[in-house]
């Protein structure tokens, strides 16, 4: 079995994350999930959140799906690194995305989200892909979606094409050659805590000479920005005129009309060059004449992130055999 979908920027002026369509009961209830390679979670909104919390999102009715069952005493919580949160009870029922569909896929039911959720009003949850040792379901750790999914696909494989202020594609099963260009060069993962974590061979700023070093990170599609070493981000934003790292914003800024140079990462002999166009993220406030940096310091998460800034940038294979590696090719 395969499975394709669509992976829609919810801002399509800035990509603040993508949303995945996928379909939960009898009869079918279609929801737009956050598919997140950071996290291992499947919840969404519900009937079971309260009227207060939901700003237009569709909700998941576990009882108006006549193959819904609850998971008597199974409740979750999650907290994710920049302070979100949500929590509830859990139901298994049949979940399909781009024609691919498990049966008793666990489904997280959202008794409580916090702000930064309900002012997502286009992201109805998340659908986690890391590895579900991270699944928080209690007293029973529960499966993801693709661990549900992987015997019965026809390779253990799913890939990201994500694109900058366009539709991407999550595809499972299969690898599509006409998504990326030259060949796909595969690094090895390390599984533990249970992020895709991998190893870059060192970056480069603008054009500049290549910097060998090991950049340990995870692979992180429901993350929006790159968070690396402070070191590499002064080497890059000391190539930005006016740019300074505001206590105030949180973070990197720079005037929204400074030139900013590209920024590549290695993998193995590989290089992926993010445009300059990705790195000026946004401005820090609607018709602000200051930018919020694509490129962000690590100081204090405790990990590297490559997230959408840096995966946009390329085509990316998450190979789910034993041991897991992950692929990637320019397009
Ligand atoms: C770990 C981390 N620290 N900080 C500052 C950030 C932004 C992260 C990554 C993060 O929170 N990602 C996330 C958030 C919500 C849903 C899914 N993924």
């Amino acid at each position: 079995a395969t499975g394709s979908a669509a992976a829609v920027p919810v801002d399509e002026r800035f990509d603040i994350a993508y949303i995945t369509p996928v379909t939960i009961g009898t009869p079918p209830q279609t929801l737009q999930l956050d598919f997140d390679t950071g996290s291992s979670d499947l919840w969404v909104f519900s009937s079971h959140t309260p009227p207060s919390q939901i700003r237009g999102q569709e909700v998941y009715a576990p009882n108006k799906s006549s193959t819904a069952k609850l998971l008597d005493g199974q409740t979750w919580s999650i907290t994710y690194g920049d302070g979100s949160a949500s929590r509830g009870n859990v139901y298994t029922d049949n979940f399909a995305v781009g024609g691919l569909t498990v049966e008793g896929q666990a489904v997280e039911c959202a008794q409580q989200v916090s702000s930064s959720f309900t002012s997502e009003e286009h992201m109805d949850g998340l659908l986690g892909l890391g590895f579900s040792t991270l699944n928080t379901v209690s007293p029973k750790g529960q499966l993801t979606f693709f661990d549900n999914a992987k015997s019965k696909l026809d390779s253990p494989v799913f890939t990201a094409d994500l694109k900058y202020r366009e539709a991407g594609t999550y595809d499972f099963g299969f690898i599509d050659k006409a998504k990326y260009t030259g060949e796909i060069v595969y690094v090895p993962v390390e599984m533990d805590p249970g992020y895709w974590t991998f190893t870059s061979s060192g970056y480069a700023v603008g054009s500049g000479n290549f910097n060998a070093a090991p950049i340990s990170g995870i692979a992180d599609t429901g993350t929006s920005l790159v968070y690396l070493p402070n070191s590499i981000l002064t080497a890059y934003y000391r190539q930005v005129q006016g740019a300074t790292n505001s206590a105030n914003y949180g973070g990197y800024v720079f005037p929204c009309s400074a030139t900013l140079p590209a920024f590549t990462f290695g993998i193995g002999e590989a290089r992926f060059t993010i445009p300059p166009a990705y790195i000026s993220y946004a401005p820090v406030t609607e018709g602000s004449a200051t930018c919020f940096g694509g490129l962000q310091s690590s100081r204090g998460i405790g990990v590297n992130i490559w997230g959408d800034v840096a995966l946009k940038a390329a085509f990316v294979v998450y190979n789910g055999e034993n041991p897991p590696k992950i692929g990637w090719a320019n397009k």
